[in-house]
């Protein structure tokens, strides 16, 4: 049942995937860690005259719109032509779409260049899926349970993996479901905990042919990562060092042995 987490832990430390990351200001330097720790290469850019190059070079894209500027939505909106073109999986994060209608709009039109998959927070999803607001600036209001009509509708909409994170996680497209009970409270202490998620899961998505399976093993492998760092860890900022280190030892066997995904 968890073969594909040990898989994806493996493959992503053997094949180190450059992940092509048009992120925002807050999420790109843990984004860039969280990959490395991984095993996985990041490069950080929004320059739309380099887009359609980074697409042939990497495994994956990921688009995250925490901080939006005319000319982020450029850079996304070139990025996303770049990886359909080349033929590469993209994730997308829509943080804080419930938070203005400025956001749900940019949401609405990076949803319609098909992304293979989408991770948001409850709030979020249910902005994309129902154009409903929502949320406390780019924090959840809802938990993950809140968002599962939506989430499976928005599957089936956007023919994508959707991934609804908080306590539990659910994993869905609009057929199957996964839930994931890993992780841990501090991750919602640390800013972009989110983001760097999204991230990871670019890169599993390098490796993995199903983007259900490689949306669930990476959360299950993060929530992992963050049992381990919290019960070293002395608070928040500690936390975020240990957090690293423990995705960086973590190996293939011991992430399926305690993944708890149902
Ligand atoms: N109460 C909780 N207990 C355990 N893990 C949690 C809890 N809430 C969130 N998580 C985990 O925290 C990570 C980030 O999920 P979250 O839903 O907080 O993202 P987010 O709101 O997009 O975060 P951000 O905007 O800060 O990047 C996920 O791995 C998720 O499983
Ligand atoms: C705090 C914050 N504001 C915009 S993006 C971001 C990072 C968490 O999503
Ligand atoms: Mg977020």
């Amino acid at each position: 049942m968890t073969g594909f987490v040990a898989e994806g832990v493996e493959r992503v430390r053997r094949e180190a995937p450059l992940v092509h990351n048009v992120t925002n200001l807050v999420a790109m330097t843990l984004s860039a860690n969280v990959l490395i720790a991984a095993g996985a290469s990041p490069i950080m850019s929004a320059a739309p005259e380099e887009a359609g190059e980074l697409a042939a070079l990497s495994g994956a894209l990921v688009v995250n719109m925490g901080t939006l500027t005319r000319d982020w939505v450029e850079g996304a909106e070139a990025a996303v032509a770049g990886a359909r073109t080349a033929g590469k999986p993209w994730v997308l994060d829509p943080v804080g779409a419930g938070a203005t209608a400025y956001r749900r709009e940019i949401a609405a039109r990076l949803l319609a260049g098909r992304p293979r998959i989408v991770r948001g927070n409850a709030s979020e999803i249910l902005a994309l899926e129902r154009g409903a607001s929502g949320g406390k600036g780019v924090d959840s209001t809802a938990g993950s349970d809140a968002a599962a009509e939506a989430a499976m509708a928005l599957a089936s909409r956007a023919r994508a993996v959707v991934a609804v994170t908080g306590a539990v996680d659910l994993v869905t497209d609009g057929s199957r479901t996964f839930r994931i009970a890993n992780g841990h409270p501090l991750l919602t202490r640390t800013t972009a905990s989110g983001c760097a998620l999204t991230a990871l899961i670019g890169a599993w998505a390098a490796v993995l042919p199903d983007p259900l399976e490689a949306t669930a093993g990476a959360i299950a492998a993060y929530g992992i990562a963050a049992e381990r760092a919290a019960e070293i860890a002395q608070g928040c900022g500690s936390f975020v060092a240990a957090l690293l280190d423990a995705l960086g030892s973590l190996d293939g066997p011991t992430a399926a042995r305690l993944a708890r995904i149902a």
